[in-house]
C-alpha cells in the first residue's frame, strides 16, 4: 500500500509534483526487496512500489505502444530476482507468444500460454489448484496467505486479456472465451486471499474486454495513456488518463488515491543479463 510504504505527507508533496519532473528511467534491479511482494513499478519523487500482499491483482490499460508490456517485464523481472525459490508464474501471452514464450524455461514459469484454448486449460488448472487451496485453509483455520507460514505465491500475468472477451473473439470461441471469464472471476474473488495474483493487461479497456466481476475485486489499477475518456474510466473508475503525455511508460497508479508515475525501461537483453546473474550467484552458492 503506497500509503504505509511512503509517509502520507510525502504522498502528498509528492502529488503536487508537475508532470515534467517525470523522465525516463531504466529498470535497476537495487529497487529490488529480497524476500518480498514490494514490487517497484514506477518513479515519481521516488521509485514507487506496489505490495501485492496487501493488493493481491492489478488491472493495467493503455493505448498501443503506451508500455504496457515493458511494465509486464518489470514486474516480471521483480518477482523473480526478489523471490526465486517463492514465485510461480502463469502467463497468458495472447498476444502470440511474441513477450513471454522465450521465458518459458526459466524455473520460476509453470506455463505459457499462447492462445485462447490453451488460456482456458491453463485457467482451468489455476481453478483446481484454488479449490484444493480453499480446502487446505479450511482444515487448518487460515483466512489470508499472508498470516500464514506458506511463502509461496503464484502469478497468472494476462498480456491482452480482451482475446479473453466472449464478445471480441470469433463466434467458434465464444464458449471458451466465458469459460476464460468464469476462471478470471473465481481467481480474482477468492484467489488473494489464498496467494494467488492476478495481472492483466489490456489495449482495448472497454465493458467487453474488462468485465465488471473480475475489476471489481481488482482494487489496483495501472492506466497509461488512453484513447479517450472510456478507456480510462474502465481502468480508473474516473478520467484523467487521456490527458496523460504520450510518453511510453506514463501511467497513472491508483489505489485510494491516484498518483501519475513514470514506469521503469527495461528490455529483454537487460532481463537476459540479470537471469544469467541470479543464476550464476545461485550456482556458486551451491557450489561453496
Ligand atoms: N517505461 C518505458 N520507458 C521508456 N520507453 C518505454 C517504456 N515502456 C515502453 N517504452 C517504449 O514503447 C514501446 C512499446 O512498449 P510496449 O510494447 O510495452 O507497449 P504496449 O502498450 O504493450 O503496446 P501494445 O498494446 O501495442 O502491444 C517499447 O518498445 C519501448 O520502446
Amino acid at each position: 500500500m503506497l500509503e504505509w510504504f511512503i509517509p502520507p505527507v510525502l504522498v502528498t508533496a509528492a502529488a503536487l509534483i508537475p508532470n515534467k519532473t517525470l523522465s525516463k528511467w531504466n529498470y535497476d534491479k537495487k529497487h529490488v526487496y529480497e524476500n518480498s511482494w514490494l514490487v517497484p513499478i514506477g518513479k515519481k519523487r521516488k521509485v514507487i512500489y506496489h505490495h501485492f500482499d496487501h493488493y493481491p491483482h492489478l488491472l493495467v490499460g493503455g493505448a498501443t505502444r503506451m508500455g504496457k508490456t515493458i511494465f509486464l517485464k518489470g514486474i516480471f523481472s521483480s518477482l523473480i530476482l526478489g523471490n526465486p525459490d517463492r514465485v510461480k508464474i502463469i502467463i497468458l501471452d495472447l498476444k502470440g507468444g511474441l513477450e513471454f514464450y522465450k521465458y518459458r524455461n526459466l524455473p520460476q514459469v509453470k506455463t505459457v500460454a499462447t492462445n485462447l484454448i490453451d488460456s482456458c486449460k491453463v485457467l482451468d488448472h489455476v481453478y483446481k489448484l484454488i479449490k484444493i487451496e480453499e480446502e487446505r485453509y479450511l482444515k487448518n483455520n487460515w483466512t489470508n496467505v499472508a498470516e500464514t507460514p506458506i511463502k509461496e505465491r503464484t502469478f497468472i500475468i494476462v498480456d491482452e486479456s480482451a482475446e479473453l472477451s466472449p464478445k471480441l473473439v470469433p463466434k467458434e470461441f465464444k464458449k471458451h472465451a466465458e469459460l476464460a471469464q468464469i476462471y478470471l472471476s473465481e481467481i480474482a474473488r477468492i484467489g488473494g486471499g489464498l496467494g494467488f495474483r492476478l495481472i492483466l493487461a489490456t489495449q482495448y479497456p472497454s465493458k467487453e474486454s474488462v468485465s465488471m466481476s473480475i475489476k471489481m475485486n481488482m482494487m489496483a489499477r495501472v492506466a497509461f495513456r488512453m484513447p479517450d475518456m472510456v478507456g480510462s474510466r474502465v481502468i480508473l473508475d474516473e478520467k484523467g488518463a487521456e490527458e496523460l503525455e504520450p510518453t511510453p511508460g506514463r501511467a497513472i497508479y491508483k489505489l485510494a488515491q491516484s498518483h501519475e508515475i513514470q514506469c521503469p525501461y527495461i528490455n529483454d537483453k537487460q532481463i537476459g543479463g540479470f537471469l544469467h546473474e541470479l543464476q550464476q550467484a545461485r550456482k556458486d552458492f551451491d557450489d561453496n
